[in-house]
């Protein structure tokens, strides 16, 4: 039976209503999100066995938090109560021309503070057959990138397969080290790459020329970013890159390819988003689909698709979560884009 671990900081998310500026009213939306937590909440509503591993104050801040991600069926057993402070961020829904914001107050969180040693991966990772993180956790402080490689060298020791999304975000790498130094030896530790074209770019320093905001996305061009990296990382059996082309902050073309390490090369459905609710999330709620995809169904090109529509969804609902469920999602990819009410 597969058990899945993911590892990664969650943040309590504060959003003002109805595409409000920040600040524009002293209302603000509490939710909770982090691209660790955003995956272990999707797999839990496709019914998988989760359990969610970080690092979290001992307050009511903790508790509310812990007692969210158990509201989905998450094992919160292995979350290390230690530290001052769960991590914040503020969150701006963009409009039309207006893009959305992110305003992080993250830094000494519980999570940022961890050290070697601080998490028992033998215990946490006893029975795993997946362990999930992104390139945000090892941005956030010396010690969790010690931790996160310590996670996967462990998961090689047990045979556990390993997935990561680059997720590189400029606003965090700050405490010495380059998202490329880090991250190009953390990869070699990885057998299922997710990643757009700036990650890539950002963190294994391996780019393509394409223009995301304008007009068709070549795609062959991704057949050959999917080629270097592939030489680069024998180790890696599965690159996905999500092709998002932005055209306002609520219509996005949005869609995927996958590579393997036998030269094959899938290419997904594209979905034109328009209305967009909430795109935070939209990348883990992919990364999500595609390990749910590639574990329980039969071709890669299916576990593409399914990530894709899962993906597709996500843009509609508020929040970091992607609340949907398999059937939602494969009923998407399965054609169905009506939008019509189910009865
Ligand atoms: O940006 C981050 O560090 C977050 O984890 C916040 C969001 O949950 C994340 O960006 C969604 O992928």
């Amino acid at each position: 039976m597969s058990r899945f671990v993911t590892f990664g900081e969650i943040m309590l998310r504060l959003t003002p209503p109805d595409h409000e500026i920040l600040f524009q009213t002293n209302n603000l939306v509490a939710t909770f999100g982090g691209a660790e937590a955003n995956v272990a909440v999707s797999l839990a509503n496709y019914g998988e066995n989760v359990s969610y591993v970080t690092a979290a104050p001992l307050n009511p801040v903790g508790d509310a938090m812990v007692k969210e991600m158990r509201s989905f069926g998450i094992d919160t057993s292995f979350i290390v109560r230690k530290g001052d402070r769960l991590g914040i961020y503020f969150t701006e829904t963009g409009s039309s021309m207006r893009p959305s914001k992110v305003v992080y107050d993250r830094s000494g969180s519980s999570i940022a503070e961890v050290k070697p040693g601080d998490f028992d991966w033998d215990r946490i990772l006893d029975g795993a057959t997946w362990f999930h993180t992104t390139g945000i956790t090892p941005s956030l402080a010396e010690g969790t990138a010690a931790v996160a490689l310590e996670a996967v060298k462990a998961c090689k020791a047990k045979g556990i397969t390993v997935s990561c999304d680059l997720n590189y975000r400029k606003k965090l790498w700050k405490w010495g080290k380059t998202a490329k130094e880090v991250m190009t030896e953390f990869a070699h530790y990885v057998d299922v790459t997710i990643a757009n074209e700036e990650d890539c770019q950002k963190c294994l320093g391996i780019e393509i020329d394409v223009d995301v905001t304008s007009g068709e996305l070549d795609v062959s061009k991704y057949r050959v970013l999917a080629e270097k990296v592939m030489a680069s990382y024998p180790n890696m059996k599965y690159l996905a890159v999500s092709l998002r082309e932005s055209v306002s902050a609520d219509w996005n073309g949005w869609s995927a390819v996958l590579a393997d390490s036998k030269g094959n090369f899938f290419t997904s459905k594209k979905y034109e988003i328009r209305d967009i609710v909430d795109r935070i999330g939209g990348g883990d709620s992919f990364g999500s689909g595609l390990i749910w995809g590639l574990n329980n169904l039969k071709t890669p090109q299916e576990a593409l698709e399914f990530a894709v529509a899962a993906s597709a969804l996500k843009h509609t609902i508020y929040g970091d979560f992607n609340r949907v469920s398999k059937e939602d999602v494969l009923n998407l990819a399965g054609g169905d884009a009506s939008g019509r009410v189910q009865r």
